[in-house]
């Protein structure tokens, strides 16, 4: 049985079970029909009175003071209709509070994770951490109004204790059959009697508890319409396989915590007709161990498989491999930069949150720091994805200073440099057999379309999962646009949509306080579809994107000369809003205008320097194909 499914009828069952075995133990109960109805009134009552302690300490895990951030309003995924729509959406900034959760994991200060709640529309998907504080919520408040109710309605003491006697009264019949005779001290008796009741009420409350969660997230995924992903089993459906949503993925997370738990009251699905059984104390633990032992592990293995196979399909297309990871949440772990995490923070409550992975704050794993980020790619289906580095130049003003002031040989850098054009190099770089980074840099911009364009292809993953990066050379006006075809198989829904989506992001520039105040260099615009029509664009990694000097206001959109900051990141964007046009027309056979990718290029050597090799078409690019990243 594969991992969803067994996960989903394990579920289902022992909720069913769970009743069955309630009602069979009514009827051993008493014959008189009142007071069962009264015993049955004071179950329920009693049903979060041993709720387990996790909302205030998870075993080792301890929640801290919250605090005060703004979030993104508009859903991850939108189909590509809804982008198109997108820019006529109000703009209003909702500020909604983020729980700042400390998980602290075998004694070692290991995590902070920052998860947002409150305030959450109802269409809105939840994040492993928002589902397990909702649900913690919820518990504590139905708890509350029970306890509240209890404790003021008249007669409930009395009810209580009725209940409690007939419990005893139950246990001590039980267990003068169990040990087949009379039961000589009555006060020892009484006390084990008592134990055992009260472990009783305490197995069964966590069960009622888990039982009740998952009934409620059922209820919510059928609102979210996931019902249908659920049922497409993996094993069925190979595509469901690499789009795992998060949101059924933490329920196994939170289960996995309960059953980890140390709290007896913690196992999850623990109501069964086994455990109606009456045991001796030893056979009872020993028993609930066993079956706690089993659940513990099928959910870890369920939760591993869970994670490897969107491990596997999870990508990082571009930038320094191994920074990012998929993190065992379903969020994307990226290596620690104190740069990235402030910029991050500030755009959180920026009007540009909408365009940027929701942040979660930060967590460390053996020994290394990382920010937790929104994965982009979460609910995609086979997703195709494409990394545009913005910008008139990839390298900060003080790397200027820097390699003037101590300027350093880099062979690797020489090495990729001959790798494209190994007539590049000047005889002093070849004779050295390096080059400076900023003399790279340089390099890299001008025979890109950084230089020329004010943005540059770095990466395409095909949704066969092929990965393209050969795109060194990849500079003129009618290389691109045969580029943005080859990556929307000239589909125009998609190509208008990522089209509507850069004028949004155009717009919400114009606005962000963000933008006005930061020099954005070597951020990039991660573009996301796939054949379910769903797209999107985001802005992706602030590692060197820096506060500018008070004395400058930056325009983004003019060309940089040394000491004035200029970025040029507007004009990478109305370049690319262009160059989609182009491709719509295009796609849709309305471009009369026969493009010459030769004869372009050579205009562009023209302004930039020049470049011995033609470039090659795409459909050569995909015979060379570096790397292949085929999804299960
Ligand atoms: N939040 C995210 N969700 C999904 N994928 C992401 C996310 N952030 C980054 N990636 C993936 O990782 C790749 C690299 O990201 P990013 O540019 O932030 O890394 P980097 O190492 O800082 O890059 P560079 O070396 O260019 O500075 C992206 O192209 C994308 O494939
Ligand atoms: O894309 P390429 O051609 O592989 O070149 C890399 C790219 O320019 C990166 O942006 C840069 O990192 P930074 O932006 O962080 O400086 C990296 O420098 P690095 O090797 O010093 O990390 C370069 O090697």
């Amino acid at each position: 049985m594969k991992g969803l499914e067994f996960l989903l009828r394990n579920m289902s069952t022992s909720t069913n079970k769970h009743d069955e075995d309630d009602a069979g133990r009514s009827t051993e109960l008493q014959n008189d029909e009142s007071l069962r109805n009264k015993v049955r009134e004071e179950e329920k009552r009693n049903m979060f009175a041993i709720a387990p302690s996790y909302p205030i300490n998870r075993g080792n895990n301890i929640m801290k003071e919250p605090f005060v951030k703004g979030r993104r309003s508009k859903p991850k995924l939108v189909s590509a209709q809804a982008v198109l729509s997108s820019r006529l959406e109000p703009e209003s900034i909702q500020e909604e509070p983020l729980m700042n959760l400390e998980i602290v994991q075998d004694g070692e200060p290991s995590a902070v994770l920052d998860c947002s709640k409150n305030n959450v529309s109802k269409d809105r998907k939840f994040t492993v951490e928002e589902r397990w504080e909702e649900s913690v919520k919820e518990t504590g408040k139905e708890r509350n109004t029970e306890e509240k109710a209890l404790s003021t309605e008249s007669g409930a003491v009395s009810r209580k204790s009725m209940w409690k006697a007939g419990q005893r009264e139950r246990w001590r019949g039980k267990r003068r059959e169990r040990l087949g005779g009379s039961v000589e001290d009555l006060a020892q008796e009484n006390d084990i009697i008592e134990k055992e009741m009260n472990r009783r009420i305490q197995w069964r409350d966590a069960g009622n508890h888990w039982g009740s969660k998952e009934r409620r997230d059922e209820e919510s995924e059928k609102e979210d319409g996931l019902e249908e992903r659920r049922q497409g089993s993996m094993e069925g459906d190979p595509e469901a396989r690499g789009t795992m949503s998060q949101h059924v993925f933490s329920r196994v997370f939170a289960h996995s915590f309960a059953s980890s738990s140390s709290s007896s009251s913690s196992s999850f699905n623990c109501s069964s007709a086994e455990s109606d059984e009456v045991f001796s104390e030893g056979e009872e633990m020993a028993k609930r161990k066993n079956v706690r032992r089993c659940r513990s592990w099928r959910t870890f293995l369920t939760m591993m498989q869970w994670s490897k196979r969107r491990q596997s399909s999870w990508i990082q297309l571009a930038g320094h491999q191994g920074n990012i990871q998929l993190g065992e949440g379903g969020e994307v772990l990226k290596r620690f930069s104190e740069v990235e995490d402030s910029c991050l923070q500030a755009l959180m409550s920026d009007p540009l949150r909408r365009f940027v992975p929701q942040y979660y704050g930060h967590i460390s794993r053996n020994g290394e720091h990382y920010i937790r980020l929104e994965d982009l790619l979460s609910g995609l289906k086979q997703p195709v994805i494409m990394d545009c580095k913005m910008g008139i130049r990839t390298y900060q003003e003080e790397e200027i200073v820097k390699a003037r002031t101590k300027a350093s040989l880099r062979t690797d850098m020489y090495q990729k440099m001959v790798k494209v054009d190994p007539t590049a190099p000047t005889e002093e770089e070849h004779e050295q057999k390096g080059v400076t980074k900023l003399r790279y840099m340089q390099w890299r911009d001008s025979t890109s379309s950084t230089a020329a364009l004010g943005f540059r292809v770095e990466g395409i993953m095909t949704e066969n999962g092929i990965v393209l990066k050969d795109f060194n050379k990849t500079q003129t006006k009618a290389q691109v646009t045969e580029t943005l075809l080859f990556f929307t198989k000239k589909q125009v829904h998609i190509l208008k949509a990522y089209q509507s989506r850069l004028e949004a992001l155009k717009e919400t520039l114009k606005k962000s306080a963000f933008f006005n105040s930061h020099e954005v260099i070597g951020g990039s615009l991660l573009f996301v579809h796939d054949h379910t029509s769903k797209a999107n664009i985001w802005m992706i990694d602030f590692g060197k994107t820096i506060p500018t000097p008070e004395n400058i206001c930056l325009k983004h959109d003019v060309p940089w000369v040394e000491g004035n900051h200029e970025d040029g990141y507007l004009i990478g964007l109305d370049s690319l809003i262009s160059l989609l046009s182009e491709a719509i027309k295009e796609a849709t056979g309305e471009n009369t205008k026969t493009q010459n990718p030769q004869t372009d290029h050579k205009e562009t050597e023209r302004i930039n320097q020049p470049q011995s090799e033609l470039h090659k078409p795409q459909s050569d690019l995909l015979k060379e194909t570096t790397s292949s990243n085929h999804l299960d």
